[in-house]
C-alpha cells in the first residue's frame, strides 16, 4: 500500500521548463547536482530518465533528486516524476520519496493501469505524437492522464527512434502546424521536446505547446544553469508568466458506493460491526453501521450483552438513509425481537434494497448470539426482504428445523436440498455455506426459483474463523453495491476472504481473527 504524506501536484505542476535527464546523459557528473543546476536557472519540472538503471538503483537515484529539489525550497512548486517505471515510483513513493508521477509512452505501461496503479494523487503523463495517440489520450476516462509529451521538434541523438515516420515512409519532425492540429485534438497541455535547444523556443513559445522539454540542452551543457536559464528566460520573453491551465479532472471529487452494517459491536474487533467496517473498507466501499447491541467480547467468548433501543436503532437507520444511502445492506446480530423489529420497520420505511442477512445464532467461540424467540421474527420479518442469506450448516439446520424440513444438509445434495427448502418457504436465495464440514469450503448458492450454484473453495488449515460469516456476508454487501451480480459478488467475496485466511494472523488465545487488508500489506 502506498504511504505517501505529499500533497498531489496534479492541480499544480508546472510544464513550461521540463528537463528530462538520468546518469546516461550528465557527462559523469552526477545527477542530482545537474537537478540541482537546472533549478537554480529555473526548471520547474523534472523527469528522471534512466533507462538502462534497475528498481533499487532509480529508487536510489529518486531520493537524491527529490532531497535536492527540497532542500531548494521547490518541492511544492517543482513536480519530479519518473519516466517508464511505474513500479520504481510506486516502490519511492512507497518508502516516502517525494516522486510526484510518472512519464510513460505508447510502448509502455497502459496509462488506466498506472493510473490504478499510482492513485488520484499522482500524475501521469504520456507520450502522444500522431493524432491517433491524441485520439485514444482522450478516450481514456477523464482523469487518467494529466499532461501530453509530443515531438520530435528535430530528429534527435537522445532518442533517434521517437521520430516519426509517415505513411510515406517519410521522417517527419514536429512543427507549428502540426502541432496546432494535435493541439485541436485533445483538452491536455501538451509539452513538447527532441533536440530542442534555446534557439527554437521563440518559434514553440509562438505555437500551441505548453512548454518545452530536453535532455541534451541541459545535460551536455558546461554549464547547465546558464543553460536552463536561457531556454527559460527565451520562452518568459514570448509567454510572460502564464501558465498554461490544469485540466479539471485532477480536480474531480472521488465518490465511493456506500455499503451499511446492522449488527452488534466486538469489543476484539474480530467479528460484527468493526469486522464488517473493516471488510467493506478492504472491498472499495463507503461503510457505514447501526449499532444494535454492544458485546464485550474477545477470541475466547462475550461476557457481556447490552442492546440498544428500538427508538436508537430506527433512528440510526434513519440518519444513514436521510444523507449517504447505502446501496446494500448486510445485517448480522440483532439479538431480540423488539431490535429485529425495528430494523425490519427503519429498512422497510426507508426502501432499502440489496439486502445480504447473515443468520448469526452462534458466535465461533459457542457463545448464544440471539435469543431463541427470536429466531422466528428473524425469519419472517427479515428473511423476505433479503436478497440473499448467509446460514452455515449448524444455522441451516436451525433454520430447517424451523420450517418443520427433515432434510439433512451434511452432503452436498443434502445442501442444495436444504437451500431450497428454505429459499422457497421464505423467497430469497440463500448461501448455504459448507466452511464447517470437514472437508472442503464449498457454498452454494439457491435460489427460490430452483437455479443452483457451487462456489468451491480452498480449504484452508486456520483454526483462527472468528468473523468468518461477518466477513463473507459484508463482502458480498460490498460487492453488491458496486453494482456486481449476486454470482459475482459471492465469488469475489470468497477470494477475498481465501486470501485472508492464507495470511496466517495469530492474535487472541480462542479461535482468532483474520486479516481484513491482507492485501494491501
Ligand atoms: C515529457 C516527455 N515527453 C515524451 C517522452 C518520451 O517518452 P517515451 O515515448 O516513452 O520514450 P522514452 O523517454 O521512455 O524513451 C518523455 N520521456 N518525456
Ligand atoms: C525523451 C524524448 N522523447 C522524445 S524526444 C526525447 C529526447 C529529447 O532529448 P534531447 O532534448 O536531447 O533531444
Ligand atoms: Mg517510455
Amino acid at each position: 500500500m502506498e504511504m505517501f504524506p505529499y500533497a498531489s501536484m496534479r492541480d499544480s505542476f508546472d510544464l513550461r521548463s521540463y528537463v528530462v535527464l538520468g546518469p546516461d546523459d550528465t557527462k559523469g557528473r552526477d545527477v542530482a547536482d545537474v537537478v540541482r543546476y537546472a533549478l537554480h536557472g529555473g526548471a520547474s519540472f523534472i523527469q528522471l530518465r534512466a533507462k538502462h538503471a534497475d528498481v533499487r538503483d532509480i529508487v536510489a537515484m529518486a531520493a537524491d533528486i527529490a532531497a535536492v529539489i527540497e532542500d531548494e525550497g521547490k518541492a511544492d512548486t517543482v513536480a519530479f516524476v519518473i519516466d517508464d517505471r511505474v513500479d520504481a515510483a510506486l516502490e519511492a513513493r512507497h518508502k516516502g520519496i517525494k516522486v510526484d508521477g510518472v512519464h510513460i509512452g505508447q510502448d509502455d505501461n497502459d496509462p488506466q493501469e498506472a493510473r490504478r496503479l499510482l492513485g488520484r494523487d499522482a500524475i501521469v503523463g504520456l507520450s502522444a505524437k500522431t493524432p491517433d495517440d491524441m485520439r485514444r489520450a482522450e478516450a481514456l476516462p477523464q482523469g487518467t492522464v494529466d499532461y501530453l509529451g509530443a515531438g520530435p521538434w528535430h530528429e534527435t541523438s537522445t532518442k533517434p527512434d521517437c521520430i516519426v515516420v509517415g505513411d510515406d515512409g517519410v521522417k517527419h519532425t514536429l512543427d507549428a502546424a502540426t502541432l496546432h492540429a494535435l493541439h485541436a485534438l485533445t483538452t491536455l497541455p501538451i509539452v513538447v521536446g527532441g533536440g530542442v535547444k534555446a534557439a527554437d523556443i521563440p518559434d514553440l513559445a509562438a505555437s500551441d505547446a505548453d512548454g518545452w522539454f530536453v535532455v541534451s540542452a541541459v545535460t551536455a551543457a558546461d554549464d547547465p544553469e546558464a543553460a536552463t536559464r536561457e531556454l527559460v528566460d527565451a520562452w518568459q520573453a514570448v509567454r510572460g508568466d502564464t501558465m498554461h491551465d490544469h485540466p479539471a479532472a485532477a480536480l474531480l471529487p472521488t465518490t465511493l458506493p456506500a455499503a451499511l452494517s446492522i449488527a452488534s459491536t466486538d469489543s476484539s474487533g474480530g467479528a460484527g460491526v468493526p469486522v464488517d467496517i473493516k471488510t467493506m473498507m478492504a472491498n472499495g466501499v463507503f461503510a457505514e453501521c447501526v449499532i444494535c447491541a454492544i458485546t464485550a467480547q474477545n477470541t475466547k467468548g462475550v461476557t457481556h450483552l447490552e442492546e440498544l433501543s428500538p427508538q436508537a436503532i430506527v433512528k440510526q437507520i434513519d440518519a444513514v438513509y436521510d444523507d449517504i444511502a447505502p446501496a446494500a445492506v448486510k445485517i448480522g446480530m440483532v439479538p431480540s425481537i423488539e431490535g429485529i423489529n425495528a430494523v425490519a420497520d427503519g429498512l422497510q420505511a426507508n426502501k432499502a434494497t440489496n439486502i445480504v442477512v447473515d443468520p448469526v445464532m452462534v458466535a465461533t467461540s459457542g457463545a448464544k448470539l440471539i435469543n431463541d424467540d427470536a429466531i422466528a421474527t428473524l425469519t419472517s420479518r427479515l428473511f423476505p426482504m433479503a436478497t440473499l442469506i448467509t446460514p452455515n450448516l449448524p444455522e441451516t439446520r436451525v433454520l430447517l428445523e424451523t420450517i418443520g424440513s427433515s432434510i439433512d444438509p451434511q452432503d452436498e445434495d443434502g445442501m442444495e436440498q436444504a437451500g431450497l427448502a428454505i429459499a422457497q418457504h421464505f423467497g430469497c436465495s440463500v448461501l448455504v455455506k459448507g466452511g464447517h464440514g470437514l472437508a472442503d469450503a464449498n457454498d452454494v448458492l439457491v435460489n427460490a426459483d430452483g437455479t443452483t450454484q457451487w462456489f468451491r473453495g480452498e480449504r484452508i488449515n486456520n483454526p483462527n474463523t472468528h468473523g468468518t460469516g461477518c466477513t463473507l456476508s459484508s463482502a458480498i454487501a460490498a460487492n453488491l453495491a458496486k453494482g456486481q451480480t449476486l454470482v459475482d459478488a459471492i465469488a469475489n467475496a470468497k477470494r477475498y476472504i481465501t486470501g485472508a485466511l492464507r495470511q496466517m494472523l495469530e492474535l487472541g488465545t480462542g479461535s482468532g481473527p483474520f486479516d481484513h487488508a491482507w492485501m494491501w500489506r
